[in-house]
């Protein structure tokens, strides 16, 4: 069996992840607050990272935390040598490029949704705006009152993927008076009560309106296609992976 640390193993995504281990074991999981346990499973300071993974001979990382906590964490598994699922989303520019440097060192895989459901979303994206490349896009995610990042990781993905067929210039929200320009994309997020995540985009021409979405409705599906990826990732080489290369493989 894979033996699995959890970074952020107090949290929501956390426990899911203890939950939907039945073919790997977590062994250790990494969390700031003064908690010894989570359903049987020991909690470690991050800054004692390092030394757990050895300790606990962890074979892969799988993080669900806040990014400060996931770069924390990304330099134990550089010092120990153990590869690591990236799940947080949220990074800035200097985050981004020290999970880069890190995947130097450890193979390193960093995905803003690991359900099958957004490859495909993503993938349909890329040959919808392509083709209907002269219709208006507005893309639309909705999450839990507790997500703190906004727009979602997921959402700025699909951006990058529309970004990569056409020039759409983001807008975050509108108020007063703001006529849509043709370039412009307007990136819209909402939160309320326990929605576990979803998102829309709308293409809409003069006469019709195309609308690809998706819905999560349990977060066993994020932390299921996380354990595949960790399952996947341990004996591959270092570099950068994603979780399209374990969807595909
Ligand atoms: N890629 C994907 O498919 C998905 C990604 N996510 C992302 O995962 C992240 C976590 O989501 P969720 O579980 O809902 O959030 P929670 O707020 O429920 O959990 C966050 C966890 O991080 C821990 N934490 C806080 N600071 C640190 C630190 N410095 N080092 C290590 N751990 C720390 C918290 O525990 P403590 O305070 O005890 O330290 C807690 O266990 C978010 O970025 C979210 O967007 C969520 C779902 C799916
Ligand atoms: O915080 C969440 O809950 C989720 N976060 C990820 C994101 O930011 O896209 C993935 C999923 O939508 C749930």
């Amino acid at each position: 069996m894979t033996r699995v640390a959890v970074n952020g193993v107090t949290g929501q995504m956390g426990g899911a992840v203890i939950e939907a281990a039945t073919d790997s074991e977590v062994v250790v999981g990494f969390a700031t607050s003064e908690t010894s346990a989570v359903d049987g499973v020991p909690v470690v300071h991050p800054a004692d990272a390092a030394e757990a993974l050895r300790e606990y001979d962890v074979d892969v990382v799988v993080d669900f935390a806040v990014p400060e906590g996931a770069l924390i964490v990304a330099e134990a598994c550089v010092d120990a040598g153990v590869p690591m699922v990236v799940g947080t989303t949220g990074f800035d520019e200097d985050g981004l490029a020290r999970l880069q440097d890190a995947s130097e060192e450890i193979p390193l895989l960093k995905a803003t949704n690991f359900s099958q459901g957004i490859q495909v979303l993503q993938r349909l994206v890329s040959e919808a705006v392509g083709t209907l490349d002269d219709y208006d896009l507005e893309l639309m995610e909705t999450h839990h009152n507790r997500k703190v990042d906004a727009p979602s990781g997921t959402a700025n993905s699909i951006l990058d993927v529309i970004q990569e067929e056409r020039d759409v210039e983001p807008v975050y929200g509108r108020e007063g008076h703001t006529p849509r320009k043709d370039d412009e994309i307007g990136v819209l997020a909402r939160r309320a009560g326990d929605i576990r995540g979803e998102h829309e985009l709308v293409l809409a021409g003069n006469d019709e309106v195309l609308s690809l979405s998706h819905r999560a409705e349990d977060r066993g599906v994020f932390a299921a296609g996380a354990l595949d990826a960790a399952t996947w990732l341990v004996g591959h080489d270092a570099g950068w992976y994603e979780f399209g290369d374990v969807v595909d493989a």
